[in-house]
């Protein structure tokens, strides 16, 4: 029979310090954008944008699934309160613009449950790029190399000063 492949998983042994922090910085950033949708559900409802029960389901949530990949779930619930901060962020922004500008504010509302299901799928990415990227978040290089992969995102993405002071806010914890 032919050898069990390692354990470790193939991106956490085969990628660059840049390609283990990459992905994180293009999850945040689609992360970020389900901010926009978010804020367009809860626009014109009267409702808040902070809702700590969904934020505690969330976390709960990439907890239990950092143990079951074996990855720290400290590290990944502190992430995730910054992904979290980021995400409100992009919303209180929009709502603030929209307020101020009601001409640019939605017309339609989005399901918030559709947009939540789209928010646990990018959750789940991070979490796994999370756990495939020890080596490059604890490395010196860390920073410099997180803010390049963030800068080249943020062109990638066309991202405004709101998305990407919120893509900075969403990454503050990233390296050690
Ligand atoms: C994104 C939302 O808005 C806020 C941000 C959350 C998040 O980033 O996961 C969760 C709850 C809200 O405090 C939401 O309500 O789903």
């Amino acid at each position: 029979a032919p050898a069990a492949p390692s354990a470790a998983p193939a991106s956490a042994t085969t990628h660059s310090p840049y390609g283990q922090l990459r992905p994180l910085v293009v999850l945040s950033a689609e992360r970020l954008a389900t901010g926009d949708l978010v804020a367009a559900a809860k626009w014109g409802t009267g409702g808040p944008v902070d809702d700590p029960a969904r934020e505690q389901e969330v976390l709960r949530a990439v907890a239990e699934q950092a143990r079951q990949l074996g990855a720290d779930p400290a590290v990944t619930v502190r992430f995730f309160r910054d992904q979290i901060e980021a995400n409100k962020v992009v919303q209180r922004g929009l709502h603030r613009a929209w307020d101020a500008d009601p001409g640019r504010a939605p017309t339609e509302r989005p399901d918030l449950g559709q947009v939540r299901k789209e928010i646990n799928r990018i959750n789940h990415e991070l979490v796994q790029a999370l756990a495939d990227s020890p080596q490059a978040r604890s490395a010196p290089y860390c920073a410099p190399l997180l803010t390049a992969a963030a800068v080249r995102v943020r062109h990638e993405r066309h991202l405004d000063a709101l998305h990407t002071g919120a893509l900075a806010r969403s990454l503050r914890s990233v390296c050690a």
